[in-house]
């Protein structure tokens, strides 16, 4: 596991990082969430031994980052700016890091192939695209087969194919019993990918929660359904815990306290056509904001009402 106790890091006058302590369990992935400017980059930085902290301190596996004596092996890690040599190809550059600790080719060709650049492993890196080039980021991570990974950000970029390998890669990597930790500053993208969320803003730790938690605070996740037949839906899955309210057209209806399986499984066993099953996370983003609102250090300007003087 990961964990920190009362990380801090100051900047001159500015503290960045207020005392956080949270830890990050194994076989889940966890979410590390906050607007621009929370934190994030600088705490992750801290947990892999590129920033000391101010005060605190942060163990990964039990103990001290630095300490592993062949840390590809424990921590896989992806930061935002990933240093890497533009002229090497992607094979090469992995074989590089490979040699440090005495990991086979073989391994390399594995994560080559996960992480979908078998084809351009040949190419020099500095022709690959901000996408492939953090497919090659996370290539790198898995490199030593660790049983850690610190992943900043790694969705960005990525192209909608990608977005999707990376979910999956994530619970993937969770389900063998990994801990995972991941930071992003949407709400959307974390709803689908964690199970767990550590949430910061201006530094400070504002939730240690599930997402199933959060959702339940936001008050309850929703279903949006389309559906000719809505009279009839509606009738089958009102019932104790479970409201379906007519949405904004006469064809929709909006559930509350079943989930998009649950409907689909009722309508199909009634031979109900749906033309629309969507989950919606808008609860979750409105919570996500409320919870950060007063720590956003860059915030969209509220819109300005009624005429200037
Ligand atoms: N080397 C530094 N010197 C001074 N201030 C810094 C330094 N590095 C980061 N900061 C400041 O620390 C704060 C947190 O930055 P950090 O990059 O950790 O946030 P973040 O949550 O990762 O943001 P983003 O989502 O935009 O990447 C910001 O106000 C940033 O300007």
């Amino acid at each position: 596991m990961i964990r920190a106790y009362d990380l801090t890091k100051r900047y001159g006058d500015t503290t960045v990082v207020h005392g956080l302590d949270f830890t990050v369990r194994p076989g889940t992935v966890t979410g590390f969430l906050g607007p621009n400017g929370a934190g994030k980059s600088t705490t992750l930085r801290m947990l892999l031994g590129l920033d000391a902290p101010t005060h605190g301190r942060s163990t990964i596996g039990g103990r001290d980052y630095t300490t592993h004596p062949a840390p590809l092996t424990e921590v896989g890690a992806l930061l935002e700016a990933r240093a890497v040599h533009p002229g090497r190809t992607a094979f090469h550059h992995l074989m590089a890091l490979a040699h440090t600790h005495g990991i086979p080719r073989s391994r390399v060709e594995h994560v080559l192939d996960l992480a979908g650049l078998t084809d351009v492993a040949h190419r020099r890196i500095k022709g690959f695209s901000l996408g492939m080039g953090q497919r090659l980021g996370i290539a790198a991570a898995l490199l030593g087969d660790p049983a850690h990974l610190v992943l900043d950000e790694p969705v960005n970029g990525l192209d909608p194919e990608g977005v999707l390998w990376i979910r999956n890669l994530l619970t993937s990597l969770a389900a063998q019993g990994r801990t995972v930790l991941v930071s992003s500053h949407l709400m959307s993208e974390m709803a689908l990918t964690a199970d767990h969320l550590v949430i910061i803003g201006r530094g400070r730790l504002l939730a240690d929660t599930t997402v199933a938690e959060l959702i339940r605070a936001a008050g309850g996740a929703s279903v949006k359904v389309v559906t000719p037949q809505a009279t009839t839906l509606r009738d089958l899955l009102t019932g104790r815990n479970v409201t379906a309210e007519p949405g904004a057209a006469g064809d929709e209806l909006v559930v509350h306290g079943a989930d998009a399986a649950t409907i689909g499984r009722i309508a199909a066993a009634h031979t109900i056509t749906l033309h629309e099953l969507t989950p919606q996370t808008g609860s979750l983003e409105r919570a996500f904001m409320e919870l950060t609102q007063e720590s956003a250090e860059y915030r969209t300007a509220a819109p300005l009402t009624g005429a200037a003087a």
